[in-house]
């Protein structure tokens, strides 16, 4: 089943088109890349499939829900975790949790049963009742990661998760998120590529707001005769090739 069926989204900011009909899918309980250069077209996609950005035109189905007309609805089994993370620096990690799931309804027992059952997931037990202010950057990712998670939301989408980190906290980071698998659909918006190639089920290459290529790695490398996501990459978006999940 599809989570996401994108069609002919379009989006221009006065004279420029940073969305350009983009049409395809995203199967449920996949880890998807959304990969492009500066400036691709890649968090206009995202703001759009969010609610965030009105598109010109064209639409998409979030499991079955268009974002024009039942936005309100499709929001309540998404998430986003922004880059600039919605933590509160003086709550305590657990308080965080416990803070966010109130806000979402949860009573006080089902929040902390929730929150408790997060920091086992993100490894942030020992933690627990330090002040988030404390923690390490690669800590506070995870935090607001897990945040995201509060609702059970069946798509989260994760903006440039590793942004900043040391290479331990990254790998730590992906250890945790493809723990993941599965049980979300993921979609992932990252500038590094090695990332994409650890985590990923499937790829979309985006350039100038056009889809260039969609599929496995291991589609895009038999597709492409390349070996190295890098050369795939670069390669595409010099050319006016495209490549196409069968
Ligand atoms: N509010 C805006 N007004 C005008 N142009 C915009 C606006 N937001 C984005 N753009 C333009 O739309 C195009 C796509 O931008 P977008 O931010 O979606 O790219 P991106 O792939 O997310 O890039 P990055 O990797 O840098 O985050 C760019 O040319 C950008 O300059």
């Amino acid at each position: 089943m599809n989570a996401i069926e994108i069609k002919q989204l379009r989006k221009e900011y006065k004279d420029r088109v940073a969305v350009d009909d983009l049409t395809f899918n995203i199967k449920e309980g996949e880890f998807f890349a959304l990969l492009g250069f500066n400036g691709a077209g890649k968090t206009t996609t995202i703001k759009m499939l969010t609610g965030l950005l009105k598109p010109t035109s064209g639409d998409a189905l979030v499991f079955g829900k268009s974002i024009i007309t039942d936005m309100n609805s499709i929001k309540e089994y998404i998430n986003i975790s922004p880059q600039e993370t919605a933590i509160a620096p003086n709550l305590t990690v657990f308080e965080n949790l416990v803070f966010i799931a109130e806000i979402y309804g949860f009573k006080k027992e089902i929040a902390k049963t929730k929150a408790n059952l997060l920091l086992e997931q993100f490894k942030l037990t020992d933690r627990k009742n330090d002040k988030s202010k404390k923690l390490s950057g690669g800590l506070k990712r995870r935090l607001s990661i897990a945040m995201s998670l509060i609702t059970n939301p069946k798509i989260i989408f994760l903006d440039e998760p590793t942004l900043g980190l040391d290479v331990r906290s990254r790998r730590e980071l992906w250890h945790i998120l493809n723990e993941l698998k599965g049980n979300v659909t993921v979609i992932l918006t990252t500038h590094y590529l090695d990332e994409v190639e650890a985590l990923s089920d499937s790829i979309a290459i985006i350039d100038k707001g056009n889809l260039k290529a969609i599929g496995s790695l291991d589609e895009l490398k038999k597709q492409s005769g390349l070996e190295k996501l890098e050369d795939i990459f670069l390669t595409l978006i010099e050319s006016e090739e495209v490549l196409w999940r069968h």
